[in-house]
């Protein structure tokens, strides 16, 4: 069988010395104007960006949201190829799940990418099909970095849990495969640490920090399991350069460098 995921994120953490996520979060309509003159803008921005970026990359994480038409799926495999090219693993943040028998066709997206983010809301079953694929990641959502990610995961169920704690329970229980890793917002720093504690060995992709003013520090502190995790920013790299010209890369590559840095302060003080 091929490398597991999480072997694989682990090297290239290690090679990176990096545990960011660059979020491929390529909204048209922020792409700089010279390259809409281009067949698929979002495939030569993110060309840009993955050239500028990728030394700090632990992984690229695009949101399949930003590519869901004819020209975006065009885009979002250029991109695949391109980032594999460099070597750095692909999660696609596709949040998915439905009925197994649905699930089955959502599950060949992992022919494509190494990673993918799953939805837990319709149980087990509508997981299975991506559990099973032993040598890619799946990453469950479990207490999300939304104002909203509080209404239903906060929920205190009879036993006394909150509903994101039975999810890091189930997600422990259904990692047979040494696969599974959590999704939890950097918004939401103390369910970080208590979540950390229930499940110590499953790692966390930590979305949140940057545009939606996450902790950076409980991201790194909490999000590691054995130094493997993710720590994802998404606008606050893409679009950090300024510049509507060609400086744009210019300006990610700086902001994954400074993010990486950043991190590593607190990595190396754990
Ligand atoms: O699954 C995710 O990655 C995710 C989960 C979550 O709780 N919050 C969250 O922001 N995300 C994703 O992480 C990215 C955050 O983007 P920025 O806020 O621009 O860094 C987006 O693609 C979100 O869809």
């Amino acid at each position: 069988m091929a490398q597991a995921f999480f072997e694989r994120l682990a090297d290239r953490i290690q090679q990176t010395d990096s545990v960011v996520s660059v979020g491929l979060d390529s909204d048209l309509s922020r792409i700089p104007d010279h390259l809409h003159e281009k067949d698929l803008p979002r495939w030569a921005f993110n060309r840009r960006i993955i050239d500028a970026t990728h030394e700090h990359a632990a992984c690229y994480k695009p949101n399949a949201a930003f590519y869901e038409d004819a020209d975006g799926w065009r885009a979002l495999r250029e991109t695949i190829a391109y980032a594999h090219g460099k070597d750095v693993p692909v999660l696609l943040d596709a949040k998915r799940a439905d009925i197994g028998n649905t699930t089955r066709q959502y599950a060949k997206l992992l022919d494509e990418v190494d990673a993918i983010t799953v939805n837990p809301y319709m149980g087990r079953d509508s997981l299975q099909p991506f559990l099973d694929r032993g040598d890619k990641g799946v990453f469950i959502l479990c207490r999300t970095s939304n104002p909203g990610g509080e209404d239903l995961q906060d929920l205190e169920l009879d036993s006394g849990e909150r509903v994101y704690e039975r999810v890091a329970a189930l997600a422990d229980l259904w990692n047979r495969n040494d696969n599974v890793g959590l999704v939890v917002g950097a918004t939401a720093p103390d369910e970080l640490e208590s979540i950390r504690e229930q499940v110590p060995d499953l790692p966390f992709l930590v979305p949140g920090i940057g545009a939606q003013g996450g902790d950076a520090e409980a991201a790194v502190e909490f999000g590691l399991a054995d130094g493997v995790g993710l720590v994802n920013s998404s606008r606050g790299i893409i679009f950090a350069g300024e510049d509507n010209g060609e400086e744009f890369a210019r300006g990610a590559g700086d902001a994954a460098r400074r993010l990486k840095k950043r991190l590593n302060q607190y990595r190396d003080s754990q």
